[in-house]
């Protein structure tokens, strides 16, 4: 028998005795994590979430005090409102939640549905800012006898202010616990031929469907301020080798794919080129038609369905572009749960017979 069916009682050498606290199956769980989510659109929940997310110190490097007096006394004031209007044109209305949520959901189903023949694993997803936390879903996961834990921050490119503090806040609530479990975090995975092939494919079955073939074809990842790139973050090496790898399987002309950075934030210099100013200038210079896809983005979220499907489209119009499209994310596609269901089959070698 697998050691890892049995029972803590079945390996110890007699019946617990009485009062001992009971002890489940040692299994294996597997959390999924992305970025957050508000847990509605009005002022108070966009507030809250907000007020979680631009207050991690891995996301927002600068000294606390100067920037909780513009945290709390201009962003915490003004962005809850104009992020809820964002957020509401994008809500999934039916379940009264982000996609970001119900993407994430869906891949957690369906990453369980897969691995259902090892009846040891048990699969679970939370975020890293909202609801579903960490610390409610590992604590779930413990109550279910998981003895060994793959944490799975859900970014394809490390960055600190992503990757890294998904497991500071995983290891800060193991850090109340007696009995800790055995943990992997898994590792980015920008270079993966899984991931770079799923990223391809997606893209020519998207063009496909396309009534006009797009000149430019932009691979957009979410930005990061130069500053934290300078002091050592791995983040533009990854986005920029996924884009390489990308553009040699795809084996387009020089020049098709154009790598770019989205979503600025603060008056800092970001890394670029910048998405919103690269579609305008390709407008500007004549370009009639572009696509743009997300590869840093797991699942579609206010980022890429109003940011870039949304304004970005509107900035290629405005400056005489014609045709423009957005290439869905991987979300919970079978291209996705294939990327997805390697990485923790991997990262679960030697865990898993
Ligand atoms: C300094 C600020 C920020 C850094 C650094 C940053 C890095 C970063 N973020 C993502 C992924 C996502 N970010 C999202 C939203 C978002 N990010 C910032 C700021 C920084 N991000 C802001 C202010 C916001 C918008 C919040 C709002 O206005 O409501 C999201 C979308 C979440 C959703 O629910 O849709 C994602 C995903 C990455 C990958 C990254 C660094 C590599
Ligand atoms: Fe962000
Ligand atoms: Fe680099």
């Amino acid at each position: 028998m697998n050691a890892l069916t049995q029972t803590v009682a079945e390996r110890a050498t007699g019946p617990l005795p009485a009062g001992h606290p009971p002890v489940e199956t040692a299994k294996i769980g597997v959390l999924l994590v992305n970025l957050g989510t508000p847990d509605g659109t009005d002022f108070k929940p966009m507030r809250r979430y907000l007020k979680e997310f631009l207050s991690d110190k891995r996301v927002i490097e600068w000294p606390r005090i100067a920037w909780y007096p513009i945290l709390y006394g201009i962003v915490l004031n003004t962005r809850p409102k104009k992020s809820g209007a964002a957020y509401a044109e994008i809500w999934n209305t039916e379940r009264n939640e982000s996609p970001l949520r119900t993407f994430t959901r869906a891949q957690g189903e369906k990453l369980a549905v897969r691995l259902a023949g090892h009846g040891e694993i048990v699969v679970d997803w939370a975020m890293r800012y909202g609801n579903p936390s960490i610390a409610e879903r590992t604590d779930y996961l413990m109550s279910q006898g998981c003895e060994r834990i793959l944490v799975y921050p859900l970014y394809p490119q490390y960055s600190a202010s992503t990757t890294a503090t998904v497991n500071d806040k995983f290891f800060e609530h193991m850090m109340g616990k007696r009995w800790m479990p055995a943990v992997r975090t898994v590792p980015p995975y920008h270079d993966e031929p899984v991931y770079i092939d799923a990223l391809a494919r997606s893209i020519e079955s998207h063009l496909a469907t396309l009534d006009f073939e797009p000149e430019h074809v932009i691979a957009s990842y979410h930005g990061i301020p130069q500053s934290y790139f300078r002091k050592g973050d791995p983040y533009h090496c990854h986005c920029q080798k996924t884009s390489r790898l990308l553009d040699e399987r795809l084996g387009w002309p020089k020049g098709r794919l154009i790598t770019t950075f989205q979503s600025r934030f603060g008056p800092e210099e970001w890394l670029q080129p910048y998405t919103d100013k690269t579609v305008e200038k390709l407008a500007k210079e004549g370009v009639k038609s572009i696509a743009v896809l997300n590869p840093g983005f797991v699942s579609d979220c206010l980022e890429t369905l109003e940011e870039i499907a949304g304004e970005a489209g509107e900035i290629f119009h405005e400056a005489g572009g014609e045709n423009f499209s957005h290439i869905p994310c991987l979300n919970d596609s079978e291209a996705g749960m294939d990327v997805i269901e390697a990485m923790v089959r991997r990262e679960l070698r030697g865990w898993l017979d």
